[in-house]
């Protein structure tokens, strides 16, 4: 079913879009500065199939650390529970992402959840499979099969962008390993990190991963689990108390419902039960939030009561 252009969506999309102004496109990742600070776009999808939209929704962005939320699902789904948090916590940090500031808060190196950089490192370790093509290509197929789209790739420029700049999860890492946390070859990790972060799509997809963990890891439109519920859970729970970074408790007051941002300026909500939510807004605030995507979601939040609390 075609995404319907809404009416309202585009009146909120428009107010949200004067906040662009105020923010500032990510570029300590080269190529992600090429992006246009002004471009705003949202994608709501329902599980009955239906989807409404507004703004630029044709724009494809890179997944960066909204992939650590599906990572995530992939990796307990792969190695269980208890393999995974005896290897990062499950604690908001209140750090910026990319802080290694508490990596020795617990038992040493063990990152306290896996959203921060160094969490989300040690998760894409986890992943299961002989050499970085298999690895990456098992999480490709879990990505596609829940935006149901087996189209979606990589962009290679932001990858290799990101690889020849990963300078902090390069220290990141080879402090995880001296503390074997981590066991392989670190340029390797950064290779299938970097490729991770670099899956690229555009709101409409988004929103549909979005949808999944709103309906608890269920795929109404083929009746499969594609994530136990149970894992579904953990996932939206980890997006409510550190998705949004050191923004997590003020978007949890203002906003209420589970959500992961990326310095693309993506954000995928999941509002439990009902929909998922795609954003692309590339101008960020001081956190590495969108700006304008944050300024929707209030807008769309106090609108239509969306808040879980
Ligand atoms: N917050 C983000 O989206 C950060 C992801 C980015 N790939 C990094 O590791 O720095």
């Amino acid at each position: 079913m075609p995404c319907q252009s809404d009416d309202e969506l585009n009146v909120l999309v428009k107010e949200a879009k004067k906040y662009t102004k105020d923010g500032k496109v990510a570029d300590y990742i080269p190529a992600l500065g090429r992006a246009n600070p002004h471009d705003l776009s949202i994608a709501i999808q329902f599980p009955n199939g239906q989807c409404i939209s507004a703004g630029d929704i044709d724009r494809k962005f890179t997944l960066q650390s909204i992939s650590k939320v599906i990572s995530l699902a992939f990796v307990l789904m792969d190695r269980g529970q208890s393999y995974v948090f005896e290897r990062v916590g499950m604690e908001p940090t209140g750090d910026p992402f990319n802080s290694i500031a508490k990596l020795e808060t617990l038992s040493p190196a063990k990152p306290l959840n896996p959203m921060i950089n160094a969490g989300a490192l040690v998760v894409t370790h986890m992943i299961k499979g002989n050499g970085i093509n298999e690895r990456f290509q098992r999480l490709l197929s879990f990505i596609r099969e829940m935006a149901s789209d087996s189209s979606i790739q990589y962009c290679e420029e932001v990858a290799q962008s990101e690889y020849n700049t990963a300078y902090l999860n390069r220290a990141l890492c080879y402090f995880l390993k001296h503390h074997h946390i981590i066991e392989e070859d670190v340029e390797e990790l950064i290779d299938l990190y970097t490729k991770q972060c670099s899956i690229e799509m555009n709101c409409l997809e988004l929103a549909r991963i979005g949808m999944i963990f709103a309906m608890d890891g269920m795929d109404p439109e083929s009746g499969k689990q594609i994530i136990p519920v149970h894992i579904a859970r953990i996932c939206k729970t980890f997006m409510v108390t550190c998705g949004m970074y050191n923004a997590s408790g003020e978007f949890a007051i203002k906003i209420g419902i589970p959500a992961k941002s990326g310095v693309s300026g993506g954000i995928m909500g999941a509002v439990p039960g009902k929909f998922g939510i795609g954003i692309f807004g590339p101008a960020l605030d001081e956190k590495g939030n969108s700006i304008a995507g944050i300024k929707l979601l209030e807008l769309l939040s106090k609108n239509y009561q969306l808040s879980m609390f």
